[in-house]
């Protein structure tokens, strides 16, 4: 571990995402890049590998204003899914992931649009350090939900009928007021305690039939590599069977 708390997660940010995009980028490609951290790295490192290899025809799809931010600042192609509907694909990072790499995602309040991105591509990698890989999702975070704003108050109510223990409205650090999307609606987080691995599909599919929900971030059964970096920047690689 460094000394430096931050400088250990970054390097095994970097050492997760460095490797992903080694292991599954290349020319022509259609990418989907994710939102976060994480990200960054992969983001970084795809505009790092474009360069050093003339790639011209590699095509990036964003997941929010931060990645559309990162595509354009690694001097790579932006497109969206309107004009590039098939990817081949998608980097993204995660807040938490279970030994069947389901994953709990939205920290950055961009799941419904990662997850829009993640289910039209051929291939999703997560990329997490150490920290993410807790056993059991909702070992450490609650379940994010984007919902209507007109609806936080019904849905909340919804929630709870449907087991959540807590339901907090995500407020804003540096505003007077709630989180809003890039979509312009609010975000609820649901603890619903341990989620077993095998109750992750049917928990999302309860949650986004609540009426006001536009998505949630769990992600069942979406990824089919998880690469978990460590702080002295090694990595390992967890494959879907
Ligand atoms: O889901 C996300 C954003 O909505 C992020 O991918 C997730 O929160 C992980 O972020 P980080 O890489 O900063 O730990």
């Amino acid at each position: 571990m460094s000394s430096n708390g931050n400088e250990g997660v970054n390097a095994a940010k970097r050492a997760a995402a460095y490797a992903a995009v080694e292991a599954h980028a290349g020319e022509g490609m259609r990418v989907g890049v994710g939102s976060g951290s994480t990200v960054v790295f992969a983001a970084e490192r795809l505009g790092q590998l474009a360069k050093e290899h003339g790639w011209t025809s590699v095509v990036c799809v964003p997941t929010s204003f931060q990645s559309q931010q990162l595509i354009v600042e690694a001097g790579l192609v932006l497109s969206d899914l309107n004009q590039t509907p098939e990817l081949d694909v998608a980097f993204d990072g995660a807040d938490e992931i279970d030994g069947e790499l389901n994953a709990i995602k939205g920290g950055g309040a961009a799941h419904t649009q990662e997850k829009l991105v993640a289910a039209n591509a051929k291939t999703l990698i997560l990329l997490v350090d150490e920290s993410k890989d807790t056993g059991a999702l909702g070992t450490k975070w609650a379940v994010p939900i984007e919902v209507l704003p007109g609806a936080w108050v019904v849905a909340k109510a919804a929630l709870v009928k449907a087991g959540a223990t807590s339901v907090v409205l995500r407020m804003a650090k540096a505003k007077a007021g709630p989180v809003v999307t890039d979509n312009g609606n609010f975000v609820l987080d649901a603890a619903f305690g341990v989620i077993a691995a095998a109750d992750v599909a049917g928990l999302e599919a309860k949650i986004n039939n609540i009426p006001g929900v536009v998505d949630n971030g769990l992600f069942a059964g979406l990824a089919s590599e998880v690469f978990i970096g460590r702080s002295d920047g090694s990595f390992e690689v967890r494959r879907r069977e």
